[in-house]
């Protein structure tokens, strides 16, 4: 069989070919030069796959959707507090060249536009081989799992009339935000919206958030959870820049565009997206880009927001069993995984011994391991005996705290 999968890509990157609304970036000479008609779409599921179709192999010059992947590393070489004291997290609700500082602190208002940008990559390990520059070619190499580098002419041209983002860096640095000097501070993060990718490499890059950090191709943890979780959350308040709101509206993927025409998305726990055509929007967003993840959004129940009831599919069955209750779970359980079955023995009478069989549990989440363990804890006090069945050891060492090993069966 052939996985359908990629005719699915085929099908929305055909219905777009005739759009040509927008038109392509002019202030950087060779986005300027770009093809418009370009067009690709590419998707890695976190289970490290990728399906992608049009020019997923051209390489594009990475721009703002280096911003998220330079927060997460900033955030790796300095912890939260550092990064919190020079940008905000707040959507600015204005174009990415703004000068958008909050009130009081002075700090740009997020990492997604270009004064938090700056601010960000100023932040980033000088002292690494390459400096700050080398820094960024290694963490987004390990994102996309395959050696990047920087194209000079795209950083030389846009170095040439680079004088707003000058102007911004030198206004950082009088509120003591970017401490290095500003024109190397400024050719830095030029060079880092300068790396080459493609539509696949930007898909993993995005898949390595969506699993909290683990590059699915090459398994390696490249991120910890929380900064992975953290750059998603701000891709999400800020990442289509003052089109923010809608994005979240229409399309509910945490994402960031660039002004090449790009758009990243990363959806948490499934996969990450890539889709590129250089024509881009008043917002400067890409045209086709925005109509590609709405239509994928749409079709295939990715808003973020669309909540499935997943708690009630943790059991599996209840079972009256030779004088002893037995619970069959499966799946992943979480909070309200737990919660379902805590529900479920809390109605439990009688004094017969309960069995929990977990041969058909994926995996429990600390939240989840907690919550179950409390449950065994609680029918104890109650005077009835309890059992797992855990042959594959995903409840590892089950102590409920109350000193006493839970027993355990095989099934
Ligand atoms: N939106 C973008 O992609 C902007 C990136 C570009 N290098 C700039 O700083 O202007």
């Amino acid at each position: 069989m052939r996985t359908p999968v990629r005719d699915y890509l085929l099908e929305v990157t055909d219905g777009l070919v005739d759009v040509r609304d927008g038109g392509v970036a002019d202030y950087i000479p060779a986005l300027a030069a770009a093809d418009p008609d370009r067009l690709a779409l590419a998707v890695t599921t976190v289970g490290g796959r990728s399906y992608s179709v049009g020019d997923d192999d051209l390489e594009f010059s990475v721009q703002s959707i280096s911003k998220p992947f330079a927060y997460a590393a900033a955030l790796l070489d300095r912890g939260t507090e550092a990064v919190d004291a020079v940008v905000g997290v707040e959507p600015s609700g204005e174009a990415f060249d703004e000068l958008s500082l909050e009130r009081g602190t002075h700090r740009p208002r997020n990492p997604m536009i270009n004064a938090g940008a700056i601010a960000v990559h100023g932040l980033l390990d000088a002292s690494a081989p390459g400096g700050r520059v080398g820094r960024v070619l290694d963490v987004f190499s390990a994102l996309a799992g395959r050696r990047l580098v920087v194209d000079d002419e795209v950083h030389a041209g846009e170095m040439a009339t680079a004088d707003r983002n000058l102007a911004l860096a030198h206004m950082l640095r009088t509120y003591g935000l970017v401490t290095a000097g500003a024109h190397d501070v400024v050719d830095g993060y030029t060079r880092q919206c300068s790396v080459l990718v493609t539509a696949r490499d930007v898909a993993v890059m995005g898949a390595t958030l969506a699993s909290g950090g683990v590059q699915p191709v090459t398994g390696e943890r490249v991120l910890p959870a929380a900064v992975a979780r953290r750059t998603l959350s701000v891709m999400l308040a800020a990442g289509m820049y003052d089109a923010a709101g809608s994005w979240i509206t229409h399309v509910g993927i945490p994402a960031k565009s660039g002004v090449s025409g790009g758009l990243l998305g990363a959806l948490p726990g499934q996969a990450g997206i890539c889709s590129f055509s250089p024509r881009l929007d008043g917002q400067g967003n890409s045209v086709r880009g925005v109509l590609a993840f709405r239509r994928l959004s749409a079709d295939m129940g990715m808003h973020l927001m669309e909540a499935e009831r997943l708690g009630e599919t943790v059991l599996r069955e209840r079972r009256d069993d030779d004088g002893e209750v037995r619970y069959a779970l499966q799946g992943v359980v979480d909070f309200t995984g737990a919660e379902h079955l805590l529900h479920e023995l809390a109605q439990e009478e009688g004094r017969s011994p309960v069995v929990l069989d977990l041969s058909h549990v994926d995996r429990l989440t600390d939240v989840g391991r907690r919550m179950v363990l409390e449950g065994l804890r609680r029918l104890r006090l109650d005077g009835r005996d309890v059992a797992l069945v855990d042959d594959d050891g995903v409840l590892p060492d089950p102590d409920p705290g109350d000193g006493q090993v839970v027993a355990r069966r095989t099934a």
